[in-house]
Order: structure tokens, then sequence, then C-alpha cells
């Protein structure tokens, strides 16, 4: 989020086709609930057009970027990198000790699709586990972002958006961005 160091989503293992739907809701997640970026790694160029798309109506900053590799990156992080594995730590006792290192680093925060290369468990400065049940890299993400964030995210100002969405007890409202009240 602004004034804070980089969160970024790296999002492993995507399957052209049978993932597209997934690695999208990646990006929308990460983008939604404060990080900076999303790094999909394969051939996942239609999951970052719809990204971008949702950014350019609704407001960033956010980047998303389709990547060749992954271990580069994730070897030369210049801060810490959290890989959500139901194998990994509780999200609640590890949570304080991420946030903590969050006042200072960039945090590269990785999700698999399929089977994850174990050389991503070694990498990692934290396996984290949102429970040690097998669900969805959506679901754990959104968890362990808004334990990131502290909540702060869902504050969130959004800029160079050309519309905003009025929340309202019932019905829908979308307006202008620059639309007052
Ligand atoms: C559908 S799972 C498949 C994981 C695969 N079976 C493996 O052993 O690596 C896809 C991704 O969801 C995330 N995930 C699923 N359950 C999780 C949990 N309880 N906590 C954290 N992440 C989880 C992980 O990032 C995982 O790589």
């Amino acid at each position: 989020m602004q004034d804070e160091p980089d969160v970024a989503v790296l999002r492993l293992g995507h399957r052209p086709g049978r993932d597209d739907r997934m690695t999208t809701h990646i990006g929308l997640t990460a983008r939604a609930l404060g990080a900076d970026r999303a790094l999909f790694v394969g051939d996942a160029s239609q999951s970052k057009e719809t990204v971008d798309d949702i950014t350019a109506r609704f407001g960033g900053p956010f980047e998303a970027e389709v990547i060749e590799s992954y271990r580069p990156i994730i070897r030369e992080w210049d801060g810490v990198v959290v890989h959500l594995t139901m194998y990994g730590e509780r999200v609640q006792d590890v949570e304080a000790e991420v946030r903590e290192a969050h006042a200072d680093e960039p945090v590269l925060v990785v999700v698999g699709a399929e089977k994850v290369p174990f050389d991503v468990y070694e990498e990692a400065d934290y396996n984290v586990g949102v429970t040690s049940q097998p669900h969805s890299e959506v679901a754990a993400l959104a968890v362990f972002l808004d334990r990131l964030f502290d909540g702060r995210e869902l504050e969130r100002e959004w800029e160079d958006a050309d519309r905003r969405v009025v929340p309202m007890e019932t019905g829908k409202r979308v307006v202008e961005a620059d639309d007052e009240e």
C-alpha cells in the first residue's frame, strides 16, 4: 500500500485454461486487499489483461506482470518471502513477526496452484498455513493479506479510478469517480 514497503504476490504453477480464473482471482484479490503487484509465472497473459482492465476502471496503483521464471525472483528478493501452504506454521503464530518485518522490508507472498516444488519451501523465510486444512490459494491470500495489513487495506484510497461503487444497504450504485456524493 502507499507509503509502506512493497507487497508483491507471486503466483506459481499457472496451467493455461485450467487455472485462468484462479490466477485472475489471485490478481484481483492481491489488488483489492492491499498488495502493490502480482507476478504470474507462465502463460497467464489473459489474467494480466483482466487485472489491468479492473485497475484501469476501478483505480490503483497496482501492477500485474507475467514472468517466465520464479526462482530468480524468490532468490533475489530484497525482503521477506512468505510461502502460503497448509503445511506451514500457523498464521496466528507468525503474523506479528511478519508484520514487524514489513515495517522495514518488502514482502513477497508466494502461492501455488498444483504441487509446489520443495525448493520454494526451503527458500521461503516463512512457510505459513491459514489453517492446516487444504483449501484455496485465493482464500489463503485474502486471510494472510488482511492479517499482514491488520485491516488497514479496507480503508485504502484508490487513485485514477474512472468509477466508484457507493456502498449501500440495498441495490447497486456506481458513480463517476470524481462525483461528489
Ligand atoms: C489447491 S492448493 C494445492 C497445493 C498442492 N497440493 C501442494 O501440496 O503444494 C494450491 C495453493 O493453495 C494454497 N493453500 C491451500 N490451502 C492452504 C492453507 N491451508 N494455508 C495456506 N495456503 C494454502 C497454497 O499456496 C497452495 O500452493
